[in-house]
């Protein structure tokens, strides 16, 4: 594609340089440069993609994207807002390819990977060729791929949509964080849906505020607003949580067609008679499709919300009640979410990715229902990250758990044992008795002294890393699996 043919996208007339020069792909990280990209360099928050030009240039790149004239030889588009640019011109280079698929968007601080997979099954089990964007991974097609982030840079995604489409892909099913949107990572694209599934305080080392985290969710809403999804005639729907007060203002920041699900309050899609045990969930389902009763495998009240949400959104894609059931019950688990560790010991052991204070809430007070035994949770919080929700994650495991391991969760370049320290507060905050628990900062000490610890029938949560293999040391990722971990201190308990 010619410059000045990328350059209308962004209505610029004035290229500074050939406009005819040829650009045969888009990139925003120097590092990542091949001959004849054009490169944007994004004034980042820790580096400036500027000081990246002269590197990319000897690496190929046959024109820049800046927001101040670089001098350099090569032909250069000056924007007032190169990340905006970044949005544009990649959804242009790509050819708009969100308007080929269903893109169902989701959201929200906890619950956005596990609805990913549950959507995604019903959506397959009707013959559906679906795509997957989140967490854990990406899946085009038959291949998968490891994600750095949950939501990727704009250029990333509308080239990772492209090839979506090159596969036949009907639906894609996204995680989109609020750093995405409020990066403007998805700007340009068409959702077709969009879902809420909570809001509770993470992030707000980022965010600052829950004002400002909320408000960058609500993005997903207000754009889901023109009633047609990108070139087609399809009905946009907005699928939102009725027991989350954050849902009104997102009912009322958009045009599509609303949906509610949820347990408490009254809504179009809602589960009642619901029962919990260690084996799976039953509840019975209310809608305006009819009334039916599932008994899912996926434990937790929690995953009775994901499944609420998955279910309005295929009723809304007009898949039978009956089907998405059994689509529903097939399914197991969810990589490391409430996952058993099971080598036929005589107590429970799940992993678990809560790493937030509700998510924690939630899986804890799963657990409570169903432990016959003492609740024993392994837990730490991420360095680098939100330091407010230290205590606040000590206080809830405090106020579930009658025996705690407070360990690490990637330190990153924290000091382990000065994280420890900013979650005792919260412990304390409860009263929580001092010969209760322990700060073992090695991860792998902690786990195999709550096993060697357990008396029967015992639960034992452990809680933060989920599916993640590794831990982040000083910006150093090392092997580490709390199943594999987990496993191994059981069978050596057996010896
Ligand atoms: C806060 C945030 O999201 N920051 C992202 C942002 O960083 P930044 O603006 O500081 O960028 P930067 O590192 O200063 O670099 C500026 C520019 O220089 C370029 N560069 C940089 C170095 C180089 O050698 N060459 C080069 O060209 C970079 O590609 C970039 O275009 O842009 C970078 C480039 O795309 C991202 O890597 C970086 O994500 C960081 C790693 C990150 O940790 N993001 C997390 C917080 C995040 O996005 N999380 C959400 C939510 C997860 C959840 O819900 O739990 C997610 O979607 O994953
Ligand atoms: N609907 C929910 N409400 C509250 N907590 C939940 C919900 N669903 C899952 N959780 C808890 O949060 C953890 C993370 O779940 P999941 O990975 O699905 O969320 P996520 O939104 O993708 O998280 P992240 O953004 O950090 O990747 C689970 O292991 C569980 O403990």
């Amino acid at each position: 594609m010619k410059l000045q043919e990328l350059a209308s996208a962004l209505l610029i007339t004035h290229i500074h340089g050939n406009a005819d020069t040829e650009i045969t792909g888009i990139e925003a990280d120097s590092r990542k440069i091949k001959p004849g990209d054009l490169f944007l360099c994004i004034p980042g928050l820790t580096v400036d993609g500027h000081d990246y030009a002269p590197k990319a240039i000897a690496l190929g790149a046959s024109a820049l994207v800046t927001e101040r004239v670089l001098d350099l030889a090569v032909p250069q588009l000056v924007v007032k807002d190169a990340r905006y640019a970044m949005a544009a011109l990649s959804a242009h280079f790509y050819g708009y390819p969100s308007k080929e698929l269903k893109l169902i968007g989701i959201t929200g601080t906890n619950g956005k990977t596990t609805s990913t997979y549950l959507l995604e099954q019903i959506l397959r089990d009707q013959g559906f060729t679906t795509g997957l964007m989140g967490t854990i991974q990406m899946k085009i097609g038959d291949a998968y791929f490891e994600m750095e982030r949950t939501t990727q840079e704009s250029v990333d995604l509308q080239r990772s949509f492209r090839s979506m489409c090159e596969v036949g892909t009907d639906y894609c099913i996204m995680e989109v964080s609020s750093h995405a949107l409020e990066l403007g990572r998805v700007k340009g694209i068409h959702f077709h849906s969009g879902i809420f599934t909570n809001l509770s305080q993470d992030h707000l080392d980022y965010h600052k505020t829950m004002e400002a985290y909320a408000a960058a969710k609500g993005l997903l809403f207000s754009r889901l607003g023109n009633g047609f999804s990108g070139n087609s005639k399809d009905r946009q729907y907005a699928i939102l949580n009725a027991d989350d007060a954050a849902s009104a203002t997102f009912e009322r920041l958009t045009s599509a067609q609303v949906i509610t699900y949820g347990i408490e309050q009254p809504c179009d899609v809602r589960a009642t008679d619901i029962r919990i045990t260690a084996k799976g969930t039953a509840f019975k389902l209310v809608s305006f499709a009819g009334e039916m009763f599932f008994r899912m495998k996926l434990v937790g009240k929690f995953n009775v919300y994901n499944a609420l949400g998955s279910i309005a959104a295929a009723l809304a894609e007009g898949i039978s009640l009956e089907a998405i059931r059994e689509s529903l019950e097939s399914i197991a688990v969810v990589d490391g979410r409430m996952e058993v560790v099971d080598e036929g010991q005589d107590y429970l052991v799940l992993v678990d990715y809560a790493h937030t204070p509700d998510g924690l809430e939630n899986a804890l007070s799963t657990v409570r229902e169903f432990a016959e035994g003492k609740v024993i949770t392994v837990f730490g919080c991420g360095g680098d990250r939100d330091r407010t929700k230290r205590p606040m994650m000590g206080k809830v495991t405090a106020s579930y758990s009658d025996y705690l391991y407070v360990t690490s969760d990637n330190p990153r370049t924290e000091n382990p044992d000065a994280i420890l320290q900013d979650i005792v507060p919260g412990l304390a905050e409860v009263n929580y008795p001092e010969n209760n628990y322990e700060l073992i900062p090695d991860r792998k000490k902690a786990i195999q002294k709550a096993i060697d610890g357990a008396g029967p029938k015992d639960v034992i949560l452990i809680a933060g890393k989920g599916h993640e293999t590794y831990q982040d040391i000083m910006g150093v990722k090392h092997d580490f699996d709390d199943r594999l971990v987990a496993k191994a201190a059981i069978k050596g308990r057996m010896q």
